[in-house]
């Protein structure tokens, strides 16, 4: 579904990526592990097409057409999508009206969209401005409500684990869960998508279906999520440095 080879990035003249190459196929789940300023979330925006992020070689395919120099909103209607770590706040706008645009004229959908905002109760701030105002943990479940409404082929999810208690936690993996499920309680997925995160807890809510750990830019081991979580809770990413200086490429 989603194809990336040999993609370099630079973000204001400075060369972020160094050749990434990553492949989630339709209907997999991937975990990307990283430590802070590895380019989590710089591959991500490329990914989904923010300015600012100009890729110099590499290609990003996605659903087998090339999409390295389409335009975000042609991502979009593609069906990428993100929950971002830091959101803009909108003013002017309601998480109400962009829940209820997204939603569209499907009534089961429009119906299970309202049972979610109570069960994550997100009501208290469906009108206020989008992100004005809102927690680390209130940001997270409006950007995941907003994914769940929008149905996308392909989420990737930005650090939804960061700066949340364990409660909090285990409601956006519950939501993660529930975007990625063919129904509701499903446990055979059919939505792709990568989720990003910097500690790893969120692997412990949401089934990957494999891992990858990106270091200086660069993919550089790739393989079974439960190994490569333990692998980096027991030893960190010092140990990965390591293993990037002396096995360049390690596949578990
Ligand atoms: N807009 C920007 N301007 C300048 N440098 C940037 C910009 N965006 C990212 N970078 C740099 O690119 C590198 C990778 O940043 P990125 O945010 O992608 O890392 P990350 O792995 O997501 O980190 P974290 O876990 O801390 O969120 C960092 O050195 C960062 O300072």
């Amino acid at each position: 579904m989603l194809e990336i080879h040999d993609l370099h990035v630079e973000v204001r003249g400075e060369p972020i990526l160094h050749g990434v190459d990553l492949a989630v196929p339709e209907g997999e789940v991937h975990a990307l592990l990283g430590p802070n300023g590895s380019g989590k979330t710089s591959l991500m925006m490329t990914i989904m097409g923010f300015s600012g992020y100009k890729v110099t070689r590499g290609k990003i395919l996605f659903m087998g057409q090339d999409i390295t120099q389409a335009s975000l909103t042609e991502r979009a209607r593609m069906g990428i999508a993100v929950a971002q770590q830091r959101p803009p706040t909108i003013p002017g706008v309601r998480l109400r009206q962009v829940v209820e645009y997204l939603t569209g004229s499907d009534e089961g959908h429009k119906s299970e969209v309202a049972a979610l905002v109570e069960a994550v109760r997100v009501r208290p701030f469906m009108d206020r401005e989008i992100n004005a105002g809102l927690s680390g943990g209130e940001i997270r479940r409006s950007e995941m409500l907003q994914l769940l409404a929008m149905r996308p082929r392909f989420a990737m999810l930005d650090e939804i684990d960061s700066g949340v208690d364990v409660e909090a936690l285990e409601l956006i993996g519950a939501m993660a869960n529930q975007l990625f499920s063919v129904e509701h309680g499903h446990p055979v997925r059919r939505r792709s998508g990568l989720i990003i995160t910097h500690t790893g807890q969120v692997m412990e809510y949401v089934h990957a279906d494999r891992a990858h750990i990106i270091m200086r830019g660069k993919i550089s081991c790739t393989g079974n999520p439960g190994i490569i979580f333990d692998m980096v809770c027991d030893s960190g990413y010092e140990k990965c440095v390591e293993c990037v200086n002396h096995i360049p490429e390690v596949h578990l």
